[in-house]
């Protein structure tokens, strides 16, 4: 589908309609690109590109996107950084061309802050609805995609930045020990919904997870990799090095059969969401607007700042 195409179909609501395409869990595996492809097939001609908030550039000798995230001052994941993030995620998705992604950020020191707090402090029960919606279908646009996605995570990583690296198939992280990752949700007197939950499960097991969530950890990197929140660590310099090399251990498999691998792994907790979406907004909705949480959220922003004056 032409990028333009899906903007309009997402319109103001964030939400790429779930009507409009086969979820990437329940397609058929793809065949490789290459000899067996027909001759004379155009491919689909997303190369590179790019929008205010994330950058894409696909080589496709190898058939690996390079995804980097570009929104300063923390890549804080907006409505709008979300709505772009799932439509390049869709472009990538829908091109042959495309077997794997490499999912890293463009700024120094910072993978993502996580969900954008303002988007959560002091706005509509509507707005509410198209924020959460674009988190949802975020999260299962990345964890259920056929593609192999690798997350370089090049710096800090904390709640919903967290949850984008857990949703990728390998973590790798640089092993710089003021670079932290984790679902901190509780410490902002918040709570991570049940599928950040069930994808951190899936990650580090049920104990890790329940001791982690509870106290709101944020991991050092080498207490992630010790917990096996991440895969591995690697000097900063040599990360992107890593990750290529990793994608292409990944992508030496049959594409097929990594596929339905990973649909196994991953069907259950999907569907999950899928069948309790909009009950996940409701709860979403109600538990955001209590003056108490609002009361929390904003004198987290408020430590924010004064930590930095
Ligand atoms: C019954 C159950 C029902 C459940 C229903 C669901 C309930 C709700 C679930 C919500 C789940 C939430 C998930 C989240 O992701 S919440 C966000 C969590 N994120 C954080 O805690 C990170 C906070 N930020 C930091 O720790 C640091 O900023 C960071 C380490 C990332 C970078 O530090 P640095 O020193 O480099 O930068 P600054 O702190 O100076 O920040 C620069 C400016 O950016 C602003 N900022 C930072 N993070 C965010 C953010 N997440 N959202 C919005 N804005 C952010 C920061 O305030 C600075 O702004 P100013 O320059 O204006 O001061």
């Amino acid at each position: 589908m032409a990028a333009a195409t899906l903007a309009r179909r997402i319109g103001r609501s964030g939400v790429l309609p779930l009507c409009c395409r086969l979820p990437a869990w329940d397609r058929a595996a793809r065949p490789p690109p290459g000899p067996a492809q027909p001759p004379g097939l155009p491919l689909a001609p997303c190369r590179s590109f790019s929008n205010n908030k994330i950058q894409v550039e696909l080589d496709e000798s190898s058939g690996v996107a390079m995804m980097k995230f570009k929104s300063p001052p923390v890549n804080s994941l907006s409505l709008e950084f979300l709505t772009e993030f799932s439509i390049s995620l869709e472009k990538l998705e829908n091109n042959k061309a495309c077997r794997g992604v490499i999912i890293t950020s463009a700024l120094p020191k910072i993978f993502s802050s996580g969900l954008d707090i303002t988007e959560m402090c002091g706005k509509s029960i509507e707005h509410y609805t198209e924020f959460w919606r674009a988190v949802q279908e975020m999260w299962l646009r990345l964890y259920g995609s056929n593609m192999v996605t690798v997350a370089a995570v090049n710096g800090s990583s904390p709640a919903g930045g967290c949850l984008v690296a857990l949703s990728c198939d390998y973590r790798i992280m640089a092993e710089n020990p003021k670079f932290s990752i984790g679902l901190n949700e509780a410490q902002l007197g918040i709570v991570a919904p049940f599928w950040f939950k069930d994808t951190f499960v899936n990650v580090v097991g049920h104990r890790i997870a329940e001791r982690s969530l509870q106290l709101g950890s944020l991991h050092p990197a080498p207490e992630a990799l010790k917990l096996g929140l991440v895969d591995e660590l690697v000097p900063e310099e040599k990360l992107m090095e890593k990750a290529a090399a990793v994608m292409a251990q990944w992508l030496a498999l049959p594409d097929h059969a990594r596929q339905l691998t990973k649909t196994m792994m991953r069907k259950a907790v999907l569907d999950r969401l899928v069948a309790h979406r909009e009950e996940d907004i409701k709860n979403f909705i109600s538990f955001v607007s209590k003056e108490s949480i609002q009361k929390s959220l904003r004198m987290y922003m408020e430590m924010l700042k004064k930590r930095k004056s």
